[in-house]
């Protein structure tokens, strides 16, 4: 259904007859009144969150982009001043918009559930704003929206926490069928602006290590089932144990044949072969992807991609190959590279058995990735990217060989010689590892 639709359905009052109350119950919902431009009601705020909210605060969406985000709240908090309670479906960016607008976290019900795992398991500490009803996914869709109808309903739930219902209600009648609405035209922000705003807010995931969770434990996302069941589960172990899912690591330069050797054992042990580069240029083509701009940004300047987006899609494909293709052993290649993206994935998803470790020299590396660039296709196979992932692999991701190392969980093996040469290195280290074909 189209929002403007469900817009208008939601104006005549026949969808979403029930709601979440301030008690947790069931209520109607409140049809939407012509009114000022924006209005809010809050009650029962839990005490953390209370304060920062007040009538008149914004609800903004952050749809497929930090841009589009940013966009829509600086739009937004422009138009109707600069309290905004920021609804934000991207946890990597949670932080940063909430930096910028310091309220509450709001988050929509029907985030994907990929997002939506992602952040369950990232903490239940703060409260949650979930809105109820559909509303408009982007600016311009509210634009076009004939009656330009917005109304949102939102139950903020929290565990121990009481709950509370916010309405933001925000009509505005056209007068003429196209004509622009005022607040937009006056309000409409430039291209140079929003350049800007994405900078710094790369700057800022940069900053902090190319994570937010660390510092701020995020939100639990509830929609309207989940809502019903407080508390929401929140990851307290590992998904699967080794047993489950048997997880070999497997690192080196870039170019050390890391891929080469995964096809070897592929073919001979019948691992299933998940590369976190190729994980994450899939998510970068797919349509739609909320992390297509900024993983194509990481992978061309050789930095490590925020380990959220990397360690949800490896525990998407690594549940995948296991329903879908009864998968045990999993080699996980070119992850982890940095230390957070290693504890993170041990702690949630599976410890690691091991990690094989393939040692070349730079020079050699070099000269394998200039010729592989000849005929790759590949953004990052030319002497300028090159460089810049040298640098992080010595810098980011050496540490974490250093430390499994430590561990004594790595298997470092010689990479300079002919690709067959090495496979036997393999072979003989997967054998002392205990490691049978399937
Ligand atoms: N032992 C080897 N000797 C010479 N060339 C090799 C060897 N192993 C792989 N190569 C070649 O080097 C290039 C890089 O290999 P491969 O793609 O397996 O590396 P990688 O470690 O997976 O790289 P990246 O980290 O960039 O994905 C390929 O063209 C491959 O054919
Ligand atoms: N754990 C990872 C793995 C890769 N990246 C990014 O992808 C680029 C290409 O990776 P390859 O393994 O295919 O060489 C890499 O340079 C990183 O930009 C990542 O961020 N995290």
């Amino acid at each position: 259904m189209r929002q403007e639709d469900q817009a208008a359905e939601w104006a005549a009052g026949s969808r979403h007859s029930s709601r979440l109350d301030g008690h947790g119950s069931i209520a109607r919902p409140e049809p939407p009144r012509p009114g000022p431009a924006l209005t809010g009601r809050i009650a029962l705020l839990p005490e953390a969150i209370g304060p920062s909210l007040a009538s008149g605060d914004i609800i903004a969406r952050g749809d497929s982009s930090p841009c589009a985000a940013l966009e829509e709240v600086q739009l937004w908090s422009q138009t109707c001043g600069p309290r905004s309670s920021v609804m934000w479906s991207n946890p990597m960016l949670e932080f940063d918009i909430h930096e910028c607008f310091p309220t509450v976290c709001v988050t929509l019900g029907n985030v994907k559930p990929s997002v939506r795992n992602l952040i369950r398991r990232c903490g239940a500490a703060w409260p949650v704003l979930c809105l109820m009803q559909p509303v408009p996914p982007t600016w311009n869709q509210y634009m076009k929206s004939s009656a330009m109808r917005y109304c949102a309903k939102a139950a903020t739930l929290s565990p121990g926490g009481s709950c509370a219902n916010i309405t933001v209600r925000h009509r505005r009648q056209r007068k003429r069928r196209h004509a622009k609405p005022r607040v937009a035209r006056n309000h409409r922000l430039s291209r140079p602006n929003l350049s800007i705003l994405k900078n710094t807010l790369v700057s800022r995931i940069d900053n902090q290590g190319g994570s937010s969770t660390h510092k701020y434990s995020m939100p639990v996302i509830l929609n309207e089932e989940q809502a019903a069941q407080l508390p929401a589960p929140q990851r307290t172990r590992p998904l699967y144990s080794p047993e489950e899912a048997g997880v070999i690591f497997v690192l080196g330069g870039p170019g050390a044949g890391k891929g080469t050797q995964c096809a070897n054992m592929v073919r001979d042990y019948g691992f299933k072969h998940l590369s976190a580069g190729d994980l994450l240029r899939e998510e970068q083509e797919r349509k739609g992807s909320e992390f297509g701009d900024m993983i194509k940004e990481y992978i061309r300047e050789g930095k490590i991609v925020p380990m959220e987006v990397t360690i949800q899609l490896l525990e998407n494909a690594i549940v995948a190959a296991k329903k879908v293709e009864g998968k045990r052993q999993f080699l996980i290649d070119g992850f982890p590279r940095k230390q957070d993206q290693a504890v993170k994935f041990e702690e949630v998803v599976v410890p690691s058995r091991f990690t094989l470790f393939f040692d070349c020299p730079e020079e050699e590396l070099e000269r394998r990735l200039l010729d592989r660039g000849k005929s790759s296709g590949r953004a990052d196979d030319n002497i300028e990217s090159i460089k810049k992932r040298f640098k992080t692999f010595v810098e980011t991701s050496m540490p974490v060989v250093d430390a499994f190392e430590e561990q004594g969980k790595v298997e470092k093996i010689k990479a300079i010689a002919a690709p067959e040469v090495v496979y036997k290195e393999v072979k003989a280290r997967l054998d002392k590892r205990g490691i049978k074909p399937e």
